[in-house]
């Protein structure tokens, strides 16, 4: 039989088990919907008797009918403490208003955020990695209990607030506490980044957590050697990777990913626009489509991914903090926007450079984003010339290079750094003081994303965005981040106009509808 003749036969037999799978779903609702009218007949019959009894119960106690709830329906081995059982549902209450927490469910599976780490029972040794944090970040405290019961998740939150985590610890866990888990020797956990900085810096954040329970975690992303990587790969059970190199590595044979359950799409939305859209989907093709639990992280949302992710999801709950639908910045980032001539642009960084490291802020760092690598060598240069100590990560450079000027910049041996957009998403440097947008971005996610490089953690910083007629299109989306955040909104800003140019998805053009997340998809096909 041909190759392609094996390969058609697979994705009909994929078909076939999804078309069932639908089936089962459907047949499971209907049952779930007739048991639910006919308990609901016979709770009426008892229902004085039920209430007098509730009446009985302390306010405690009163918290916690979901969590009974919860049990019945978990699919993982997830159940809520006796610590988290007791917390008195006005606490609850305060914290889903006080961090604008939304959680759609269609399960209603209404689980009962983490407002402290003793609230759950991790494995000792991750319980102990965490604990070196106060407490959990709102997303952790709200996606850990439905991630832990093996529910898909989609967690959308502010910049610099600890999504890493918020995917990563649960992972861990659950490979631990499941009997399957501990016997599979292949790759259980599979994280996807857009870059290979933040690939790297992931891997960084998830071997804190292997290593402390015998599991192997590697990270594979173009521009280095890959041999290092196929051996690495055949004895890891976590993997964080770029898609290219790791398809690179599928194809060759490699790597297998049959036994995927928990894949995790990082800057989802990123991931699934244009340029990786196809990557992706052929990765995701390569895991198991049953049983496999599919997360997506970002701090942007729109619309015109939505339907998209939920072809790979199933039956996703989605959690979001702050008001996440409407794209919005971390508030504690005061934002200034400048309206001004492009020719002007390259004296006036020399002015900001000198604003914003002077005096006791002299070595504040500073990070300042160009958008092309042409324009970013050419920006260096005149740095360099001006007597600035200015290191560069773009595409044109080597890793060596880039991991280089990197790591510097991040411990501190250097406090200005030039980038184009390759770090933008997902980078953790700590105590960058000013963001400097010297051109603006393509899109306003992504001067979220690149604003988002200060501020982060509990922190505070000034994004500084020198803006030209050549992106007055974007001006109207920009207003609204700006007064969403409470931002000034300049002048010479509003003068471009409000109007938000509806954002035109790679694949389905500016004709996306506006879906329902919770919504199946009809049909997944694999290219
Ligand atoms: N529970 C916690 N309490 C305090 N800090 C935390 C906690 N969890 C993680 N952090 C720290 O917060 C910082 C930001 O976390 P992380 O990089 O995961 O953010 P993020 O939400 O993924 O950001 P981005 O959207 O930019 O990718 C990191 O330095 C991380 O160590």
């Amino acid at each position: 039989m041909s190759k392609d003749l094996i390969e058609l036969k697979k994705r009909k037999a994929s078909d076939v088990e999804l078309v069932e799978k639908k089936k089962k779903h459907k047949k499971d609702k209907k049952d779930k919907k007739e048991k639910k009218h006919k308990k609901e007949k016979e709770s009426k019959k008892d229902k004085k008797e039920k209430k007098d009894k509730h009446e009985k119960k302390s306010n405690d106690e009163e918290a916690t009918p979901k969590a009974a709830n919860f049990s019945s329906s978990s699919t993982g081995s997830y159940s809520e403490s006796k610590e988290l059982k007791s917390v008195p549902q006005q606490k609850i209450d305060d914290f889903f208003k006080e961090n604008e927490v939304t959680v759609e469910d269609s399960e209603k599976l209404d689980l009962r955020p983490l407002l402290s780490f003793n609230q759950i029972s991790l494995e000792s040794e991750i319980q102990e990695e965490i604990s070196k944090f106060p407490k959990p970040t709102p997303i952790q405290a709200i996606s850990w209990p439905y991630l832990l019961s093996g529910r898909d998740v989609v967690g959308v939150a502010e910049t610099g607030s600890g999504k890493t985590f918020a995917f990563g610890v649960p992972a861990i866990n659950n490979i631990l506490t499941s009997e399957e888990g501990k016997k599979t020797k292949g790759v259980q956990v599979l994280v996807i980044s857009p870059t290979r900085e933040l690939a790297s810096q992931t891997y960084d954040n998830l071997i804190l957590l292997t290593n402390k329970v015998g599991l192997h975690c590697c990270c594979v992303y173009g521009g280095v050697p890959k041999d290092a990587q196929r051996t690495q790969l055949k004895r890891s059970q976590v993997v964080v990777a770029t898609p290219g190199r790791l398809l690179d590595l599928i194809q060759e044979g490699s790597v297998r990913l049959s036994d995927v359950k928990y894949l995790v799409l990082d800057e989802a939305d990123r991931m699934l626009e244009k340029g990786f859209e196809e990557d992706i989907k052929k990765i995701i093709g390569a895991t198991k489509s049953q049983g496999r639990q599919t997360l997506m992280f970002t701090a942007t949302w729109p619309k015109e991914v939505r339907e998209l992710a939920n072809s790979f999801m199933n039956n996703a709950v989605k959690v979001s903090i702050g008001n996440r639908d409407e794209l919005s910045a971390n508030k504690r980032i005061t934002q200034i926007v400048e309206v001004i001539d492009s020719f002007r642009k390259d004296k006036r960084l020399l002015e900001l450079l000198k604003k914003y490291q002077s005096g006791p802020n002299k070595n504040d760092k500073v990070l300042i984003f160009a958008l092309y690598k042409k324009e970013a060598a050419r920006v260096e240069r005149n740095l360099k010339y001006n007597g600035y100590d200015v290191a560069a990560i773009h595409g044109d450079l080597s890793q060596q290079q880039r991991s280089q000027a990197l790591n510097e910049f991040k411990a501190g041996k250097s406090n200005l750094l030039l980038a184009t957009d390759v770090a933008a998403r997902g980078l953790d440097i700590p105590n960058v003081k000013t963001v400097i947008n010297l051109t603006f971005p393509l899109t306003v996610e992504d001067y979220v994303h690149r604003i988002g490089r200060t501020g982060r953690a509990g922190q505070t910083g000034t994004a500084h965005t020198l803006f030209t007629d050549q992106e007055k299109h974007l001006a109207g989306a920009l207003v609204n981040v700006l007064n969403g955040a409470n931002q000034p909104v300049p002048e010479e800003l509003k003068k471009f106009g409000t109007h938000t140019k509806k954002k035109e998805h790679s694949a389905y053009g500016a004709f996306y509808k506006d879906v329902d997340t919770t919504k199946k998809p009809k049909k997944i096909t694999f290219d």
